[in-house]
Parts: structure tokens; C-alpha cells; sequence
């Protein structure tokens, strides 16, 4: 097949994940025949250097007319300023509102060899496979804001329509899987989320095939530690799954082995690690692409309809993961590009023994 990828490595260690994830494409689009074309374009703290604007007219554009989106990550202290005009952080959320992909989908599944590597005891952390909906372009994160020199706003608003898309997007998935759904919220002193409340409870009256049950998000914060394997989709507003999913990468070894998947919009989905820039590890060779490997995956997967392709990534990250050396983060003194030969070798085997 033929499809149009559209590449933003952006800051930090962004480019060295983003080279990871278009390496196995290629590979894949070789293997398997298929014809990709990668197209890079500036975003972040890179854009902002370059041409003044954390998402130039271009990447737009590109973003618009791509089947599919490939990003690394943006922002480090150069751009950190608190009183800096722009931020690096504003394009990443003025792409995501552009494609409309409003619902985040970030799974988290426990590899066997992660356990030992997770900070929790194995016997807590057994049977773990759970996915987060983050919604995405609602929220606080895009609320308006104010500042005066004493003090500050951010709005936080959702709509009826904002949160019955994400909630139908969790709960057709849960169909899918153990036909579970929690939604979380801070319904006991939020308004936006007793809206949110009221809908999930709605929307569920279509699903009479799935549990929903509510859960705040504080508590959740520790059920997450203390009982992660009772999980199936866990549904949560833009900040709240912000803050619980880079807590729950946590339980499978690390933040660098997380993937995620933009979905929604009516155009390209976007594909990237959870993490962030990592500043403190940039340039070292350092950090851990299977996270951006894992979104590749998603992409073929979700973006292309290139499941047989998908499996095959998947494969060949759980082959690595069980065999090979990992970066620091898991363990291991393996560089990036290291990790990611071993997976493109990985994914050579497993296509030849399909
Ligand atoms: N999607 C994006 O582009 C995101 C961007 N950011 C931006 O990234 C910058 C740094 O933010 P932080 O709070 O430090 O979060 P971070 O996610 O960049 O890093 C947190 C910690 O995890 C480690 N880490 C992250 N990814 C890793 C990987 N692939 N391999 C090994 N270790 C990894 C880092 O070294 C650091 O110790 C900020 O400017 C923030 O705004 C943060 C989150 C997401
Ligand atoms: C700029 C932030 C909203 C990015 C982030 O932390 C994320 O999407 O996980
Ligand atoms: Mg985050």
C-alpha cells in the first residue's frame, strides 16, 4: 500500500525516538511491500528556533494531507521560560486540536521480564493489560487563560458532545476486551466533572453489555498501585490522564516503553511515546525508542489497517524485551540505536517465519 507519513521529531530526545519508529517502517514497508513516504516537518521548541512559531503554516499543511503522523516530542529548558511569549508545548496541542483527535488511546500491558524492573511486587503487578482514553483536545490544557502580576486563570470546559464522543470511543473498545469501563473524574468538587459524571452514566445505558463504574481521581492515583490488574479501559478528562498515565507507565518497568495513539479526527492519526523531551538524557544515545516503536505499531495498526504488520512490531519489541540488552532506563547499558537494530533484526525473523 502507499501512505504518506508525516515525521515530527521535534526537541530533546525526540528526534532519536522518531529515527527509531521511521527505521522499522522502512523496514517494514520493505518486507512487506509497501510503498511509505516520510516527509519531516518542524514542531516545538525546533519550530520556534527556526521559524518563530511552535507550528509553522507548513507542518499544518503536511499534518492535513498525511494518512498518518509520527512524532517525537517537544520542550526542554531552553524554551522553559515562565514569562517566554511561546512555547514549544503550544504546538503540540494546537496540532492535536487541528486534526481533531480527541481521544488518546495509551494501553499498558505488563511484559513478563517488566515485571521484575517495576517498582511494584510481581504479584501485584500480574495480569496487567489495561488501556487509557484520554480525551485530548478538551480541558484545562485548553481552557482560556489570564495573568495579571498577582495572580492567574485556566478555564477548564467541557461539552455534553466533548465527553459522549471520548466515552463511546472507551466503550466500543471495552466491547473489544473485558467489557469494563472506569471513569475518572473529581466529581466530588469539580462541576466539568459531574457533567462528565452525568454522560458517562448516559452513555453506559447503551452498553448494557459493559460495567462502568466511577472512580476519583485521587483515589484512582493509588488503586493504580495497589490493584492495577483489575483495570480494563480506565476513561479520564485531558489533565487527569495526563498526570495518571505517565504514573501508571511506571508499573511496566518504565516511561521510555509506553506508546500512544491520537485517534478521533477526521484526518491522520498522531502516534508518539507518552514521554516527553527528556532533557536530561539528550544526546546520549540514552533513551529508550520501544515506546516510539510501540506507536509505530499503533500506526500500522490503526492509521494503515496493516494488522499482520502491526503483530509483527509487537512481536519483535516482546522478542527484545525478553532477549535483548534494554537501555538504562530498564536496566540494561544498550544505546537507542542499538535497542532499535535489535528490533529491526527482531522483526526480519519474525517476517520470515510468517
Ligand atoms: N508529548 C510531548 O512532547 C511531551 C513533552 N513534554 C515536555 O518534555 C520536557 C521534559 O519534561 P519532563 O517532565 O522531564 O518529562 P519527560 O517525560 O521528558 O522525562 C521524565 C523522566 O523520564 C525519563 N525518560 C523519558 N523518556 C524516556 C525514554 N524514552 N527513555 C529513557 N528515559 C526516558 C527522562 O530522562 C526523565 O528522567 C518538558 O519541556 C515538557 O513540557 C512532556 C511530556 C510530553
Ligand atoms: C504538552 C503536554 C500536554 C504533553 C504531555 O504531557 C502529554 O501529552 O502527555
Ligand atoms: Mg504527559
Amino acid at each position: 500500500m502507499k501512505a504518506s507519513i508525516v515525521v515530527l521529531p521535534g526537541d530533546g530526545i525526540g528526534p532519536e525516538v522518531a529515527s527509531a519508529g521511521v527505521a522499522v517502517l522502512r523496514q517494514i514497508a520493505e518486507r512487506f511491500g509497501h510503498d511509505f513516504t516520510f516527509t519531516e516537518h518542524a514542531i516545538g521548541g525546533d519550530a520556534i528556533d527556526r521559524f518563530g512559531d511552535p507550528l509553522p503554516p507548513a507542518t499544518r499543511e503536511a499534518c492535513l494531507a498525511a494518512d498518518a503522523i509520527l512524532l517525537g516530542a517537544v520542550g526542554g529548558p531552553k524554551w522553559s521560560d515562565p514569562n517566554a511569549p511561546v512555547r514549544p508545548e503550544q504546538g503540540l496541542l494546537a496540532m492535536r486540536k487541528l486534526l481533531g483527535v480527541f481521544a488518546n488511546v495509551r494501553p499498558l500491558k505488563l511484559h513478563p521480564r517488566a515485571a521484575a524492573l517495576s517498582p511494584l511486587k510481581p504479584e501485584r503487578t500480574k495480569g496487567v493489560d489495561l488501556v487509557f482514553i484520554r480525551e485530548l483536545t478538551g480541558g484545562i490544557y485548553f481552557g482560556a487563560k489570564t495573568r495579571t502580576d498577582d495572580a492567574a486563570t485556566d478555564e477548564c470546559r467541557y461539552t455534553v458532545g466533548e465527553i459522549e464522543r471520548v466515552m463511546r470511543h472507551a466503550f466500543d473498545l471495552a466491547r473489544t476486551r473485558r467489557k469494563k469501563v472506569t471513569s475518572v473524574d473529581k466529581a466530588n468538587v469539580l462541576e466539568t466533572s459531574r457533567l462528565w459524571r452525568s454522560v458517562a452514566t448516559r452513555i453506559a445505558a447503551d452498553y448494557p453489555d459493559v460495567e462502568l463504574e466511577h472512580q476519583l481521581v485521587d483515589s484512582m492515583a493509588m488503586h493504580l498501585l495497589t490493584r492495577p490488574a483489575d483495570y480494563d479501559v480506565i476513561v479520564t478528562e485531558n489533565m487527569f490522564g495526563d498526570i495518571l498515565t505517565d504514573e501508571a507507565s511506571v508499573l511496566a518497568g518504565s516511561l521510555g516503553l509506553s506508546p500512544s495513539a491520537s485517534l478521533g479526527g477526521p484526518g491522520a492519526g498522531v502516534y508518539e511515546p507518552i514521554h516527553g523531551s527528556a532533557p536530561d538524557i539528550a544526546g546520549k544515545a540514552l533513551a529508550n525508542p520501544l515506546g516510539t516503536i510501540l506507536s509505530v505499531a499503533m500506526l500500522l495498526r490503526h492509521s494503515l489497517g496493516l494488522s499482520t504488520e502491526a503483530d509483527t512490531v509487537e512481536a519483535a519489541v516482546d522478542y527484545v524485551m525478553e532477549n535483548g540488552n534494554l537501555t538504562r532506563d530498564l536496566g540494561g547499558d544498550a544505546t537507542t540505536h542499538a535497542v532499535t537494530r535489535a528490533v529491526l533484526d527482531a522483526c526480519e525473523a519474525k517476517a520470515e517465519a510468517a
